[in-house]
This record gives structure tokens, C-alpha cells and sequence, in this order.
């Protein structure tokens, strides 16, 4: 019998709960860890109630069916632990903060497989940002789409200077950014900007995502996680549960609304990435990814 979503993941949270201290973690901080959740690393330190989750599939954080679900567990987890405040969100390769999706998850894909990603996706998206916890991205590198959703689902968003780039670039691969890819962007950076952004998949340099707001600072790749741990110290000075309820009556209705359609979601993004046309232009941006090297 298929499980539901939920069953799932309790079954995947008893499965990977267990803390590990390996000898050289401070005595204040516990791992997270199992083989199975090793593509993505937390922990969670008791003195300061911070968790740090760190992205962790090279060579570039694209996100699998695999990641989603691990990070999905893990923050199930750390929602729980009632000591838990605050998480930060990077990645263990600087450079490269999250590639978004994993297009091979959509190109030529099984239909079961499919829905499950994308559902997967949806699941960790309304965890994310409706999370009771204080959120802040670490983005130490790249952050194009589904990077640049889950940086949008934290709270405040410190990104690296350098190359690096930002941004709902979906147009560029001849697909469109769901609805409520949109409404998080929206809730970002304004109806006008997103408007301008999405049409043209625009992947803003990080002087450019601070001028429009898509980020909150910009600092130097070696002060990304300090500066990420001074801000939280901020967040975590308000008492959670006027925080807590500040932010789901902010985003609580943004929630909802992908709940209320999700099925209707799942149908619509199947429907769209199977279609002929769709999986051309995945085909051709891959080839463009691969000539890229030579
Ligand atoms: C009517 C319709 C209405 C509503 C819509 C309905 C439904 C919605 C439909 C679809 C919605 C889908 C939403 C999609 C969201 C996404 O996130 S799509 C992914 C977008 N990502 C990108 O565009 C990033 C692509 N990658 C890069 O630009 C670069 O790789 C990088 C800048 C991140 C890093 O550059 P480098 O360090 O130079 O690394 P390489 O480019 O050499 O990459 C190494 C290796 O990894 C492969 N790869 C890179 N990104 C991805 C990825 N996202 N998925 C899978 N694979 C990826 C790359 O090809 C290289 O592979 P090899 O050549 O080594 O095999």
C-alpha cells in the first residue's frame, strides 16, 4: 500500500533521529547523522538553540528526490527539538550554494517518480516558510531557482560577494515558475521587480539582488557564516512566539494557498514538464550545461 506523505515521514524521522557526537564536536553541538542523511549535514547547537543545516551533493546541491526528502526529515526533526530556535541554511561547497532542481528529476522522468519530487518539494517549501524557527540562508555561492526558492523561504538572506549569482531563472530553460515560486518572490521583492525578473529569468549579480531586496546583505565569503550567526543572535532576542505569530500571519495565507491546490499543482507541473516542447528545451539547456565545460 503507498504511504501518504506524512507516513512517510515519520517513518524517515524514526529512521534518521538518531544524534551522533563524534569526538571532535564541541560538547554543546549534536550531529544529526546516518548514512542516509549525509547529502545534507546538521547540527544543532544546545548552548545557543542554532541548528545549521549544510547542503551537501556535489559537485553542485542540485536537489533530488533524495535531498528534498532528506532535508525534509531533518527539519521535522529539529522542529521538534523543543531547545531548537533558530537554523542557518548553506552549503558544504562554497562556491556553489544550490543549483536548484535537479533537471534530470524532470527530464525524461517516470510519472511516480515525478509526483513524488514534486510533492516532495511542495511539502518542504510550506515547512520552510512556515517554519516556527528563525531561518537565515547562508548563500556561499550560485543560488539559480530552486536555490534562489529555498533561500526565499528563510527569513533574511546573506549572500557571498564574487561571481555568484541569484535569481528565478526558469524562463531561461523554457519553463515557468509556478505560482507559488511567484507568490514567494513576490512577498520579496514586490509584484513590479518580480515581474521583471521572472519574464526575463533574470540571475542577479549580488550587488544587484541587494539593490532590489532579493537578498538582506552582501559580505565577503569568509564573513558569510559569522555574519549569519550575528543576525540570528538578533532574531533570537525577540520572544519566539511573537515572532512565531508575526510570521505565520504574514505568510500563513501564502502558505494556504499552494495547500489548498496542491493536487491540482502536481497534475498541472506533470502535465506541463511531460509535454514534447517542455522536454526540448530541458534537452538543449543540459547540452548547453555540458558545451559549457569544453
Ligand atoms: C502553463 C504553465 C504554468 C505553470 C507552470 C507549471 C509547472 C511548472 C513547471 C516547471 C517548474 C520547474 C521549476 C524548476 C526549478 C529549477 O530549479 S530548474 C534548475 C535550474 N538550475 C539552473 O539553471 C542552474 C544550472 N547550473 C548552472 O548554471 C551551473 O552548473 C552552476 C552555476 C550552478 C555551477 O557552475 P559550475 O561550477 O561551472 O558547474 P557545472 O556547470 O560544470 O556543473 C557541474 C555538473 O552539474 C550539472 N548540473 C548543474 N546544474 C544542474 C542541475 N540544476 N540539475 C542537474 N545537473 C546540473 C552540470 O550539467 C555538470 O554535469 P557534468 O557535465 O559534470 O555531467
Amino acid at each position: 500500500m503507498a504511504l501518504s506523505f506524512s507516513a512517510k515521514l515519520m517513518r524517515g524521522v524514526s529512521r534518521c533521529a538518531a544524534l551522533v557526537t563524534p569526538k571532535t564536536a564541541p560538547t554543546s553541538c549534536r550531529y544529526f547523522s546516518s548514512a542516509e542523511n549525509s547529502r545534507v549535514l546538521v547540527n544543532l547547537n544546545d548552548k545557543t538553540g542554532v541548528a545549521t543545516m549544510q547542503l551537501n551533493r556535489p559537485p553542485v546541491n542540485s536537489l533530488n528526490l533524495e535531498v528534498l526528502t532528506d532535508m525534509t526529515i531533518a527539519l521535522d526533526k529539529l522542529q521538534t527539538e523543543k531547545d531548537c530556535r533558530g537554523m542557518i541554511l548553506t552549503s558544504s561547497s562554497p562556491g556553489i550554494f544550490c543549483a536548484g532542481l535537479d533537471i534530470m528529476e524532470m527530464y525524461n522522468p517516470q510519472e511516480d517518480r515525478l509526483r513524488e519530487f514534486w510533492r516532495t518539494l511542495q511539502e518542504l517549501w510550506k515547512m520552510m516558510y512556515g517554519s516556527r524557527l528563525a531561518t537565515i540562508a547562508a548563500i556561499n555561492g550560485h543560488s539559480p531557482a530552486g536555490g534562489c526558492l529555498l533561500s526565499l523561504t528563510c527569513d533574511y538572506r546573506i549572500m557571498a560577494q564574487g561571481k555568484f549569482t541569484i535569481g528565478l531563472n526558469e524562463t531561461l530553460l523554457g519553463i515557468v515558475a509556478p505560482f507559488w515560486f511567484q507568490d514567494t518572490m513576490v512577498n520579496t521583492v514586490g509584484h513590479r521587480e518580480t515581474e521583471r525578473a521572472l519574464q526575463l529569468g533574470l540571475l542577479y549579480s549580488g550587488e544587484n539582488a541587494l539593490k532590489v531586496g532579493l537578498i538582506d546583505e552582501l559580505v565577503s565569503p569568509e564573513k558569510v557564516m559569522e555574519t549569519a550567526e550575528g543576525q540570528m543572535q538578533m532574531w533570537l532576542k525577540i520572544p519566539d512566539f511573537a515572532r512565531q505569530l508575526t510570521k505565520e500571519q504574514l505568510r500563513g495565507p501564502t502558505v494556504q494557498k499552494l495547500a489548498q491546490h496542491q493536487e491540482a499543482d502536481i497534475d498541472h507541473f506533470v502535465n506541463f514538464i511531460t509535454k514534447k516542447a517542455i522536454q526540448k528545451s530541458l534537452e538543449m539547456y543540459l547540452n548547453m550545461l555540458k558545451q559549457k565545460k569544453k
